[in-house]
């Protein structure tokens, strides 16, 4: 029971259907504090379900879950002031002015402050922290998207959570925000400890911010590991490429050091380079073996 009350996110046995159609079976997994998880999974897989359970959005038909010890649905403002949210879309309060409404969604986590969180964030250093200080007087209707997206990011750090809960948070996002988030997620990581679980589309993202990404197929976790373990597994040999005396050479291996460390001994390279099993290779390889055994399945049951 310790080991879950001590964890983030506890999913065990996790199930949910809509209708006919069953998005969830028997999904488990856990995160831990100060740890970032990416959920992949293609369009539709059921990951932005998995999140909203998780937030105690949804109702999940059958499972066992517990965020920050206590289960989503029975969760207290208490608890949800632990809790930061960056949804997929958020569109509203466009009259507000960025810096007043950040002000105002922060000042609900002060009553939840502790002597060691101080909540909330400062508004100044949180909008200079997403890009936002030029922008903290406009109204929220003249924002661009990429700006509401930092906006959200924002709103979702400002109550300094213990667990930050991200769907797909760097969409529409230009390729230097995209990086400030990434190295605003590692700050929030190192400085506060924050678990962090997010969804993505973007596979350099998640090998870029997570720990340990969970691929989630056709209702359950197909794959899990760290996104280098994953590549490995899965896709397959890394390419060593190394030119010696004028002449190129390529040797696949699954054991890129060992064979780079006897190459070097050799004392007769000039150039080397290792390419490995990329995430998004082991990526579409997994989905396509669940596509083809969930097509064998259903022509075997007609
Ligand atoms: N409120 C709902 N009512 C009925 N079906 C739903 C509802 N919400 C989601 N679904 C269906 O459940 C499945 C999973 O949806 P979900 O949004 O969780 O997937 P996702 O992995 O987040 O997809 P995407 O990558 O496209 O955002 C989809 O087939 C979707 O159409």
């Amino acid at each position: 029971m310790d080991r879950i009350e001590n964890t983030a996110v506890h999913v065990e046995g996790l199930c949910m259907a809509y209708g006919e159609r069953t998005v969830l079976d028997d999904v488990g997994f856990d995160v831990a504090p100060g740890e970032v998880v990416a959920l992949l999974g293609p369009n539709g897989a059921g990951k932005t379900t998995t999140v909203e359970i998780i937030e105690g959005f949804r109702r999940r038909d059958a499972g066992d879950v517990r965020v920050l010890g206590v289960d989503p649905e029975r969760g207290d403002d208490a608890w949800r002031a632990r809790i930061g949210v960056v949804l997929q879309s958020w569109r509203d309060h466009r009259r507000w002015r960025v810096r007043e409404l950040l002000g105002q969604l922060g000042d609900a986590y002060r009553p939840y402050s502790t002597p060691g969180t101080t909540r909330p964030r400062d508004v100044d250093d949180l909008l200079a922290r997403v890009g936002l200080t030029d922008a903290a007087h406009q109204r929220m209707s003249t924002l661009s998207g990429g700006q509401r997206r930092r906006f959200d990011v924002a709103v979702g750090l400002v109550g300094r959570p213990d667990l930050l809960v991200l769907d797909e948070p760097t969409a529409g996002l230009d390729p230097a925000a995209r990086r400030e988030f990434h190295e605003l997620v590692h700050e929030v990581v190192d400085h506060d400890g924050t678990a962090v679980l997010l969804t993505t589309h973007d596979l350099a993202e998640a090998e870029t911010v997570a720990d340990r990404i969970l691929l989630l197929a056709g209702g359950h976790i197909v794959a899990t590991g760290s996104p280098e373990a994953v590549a490995r597994d899965v896709a397959g040999p890394s390419e060593v490429r190394w030119t010696a005396g004028g002449t190129r050479h390529v040797h696949s291996t699954h054991d890129p050091v060992a064979f780079t460390r006897e190459l070097l001994a050799t004392g007769d390279v000039d150039d080397l380079e290792v390419v490995r099993a990329s995430l998004e290779d082991a990526y579409l390889e997994i989905v396509r073996r669940h596509e083809t055994d969930a097509r064998a399945e259903m022509e075997a049951t007609r």
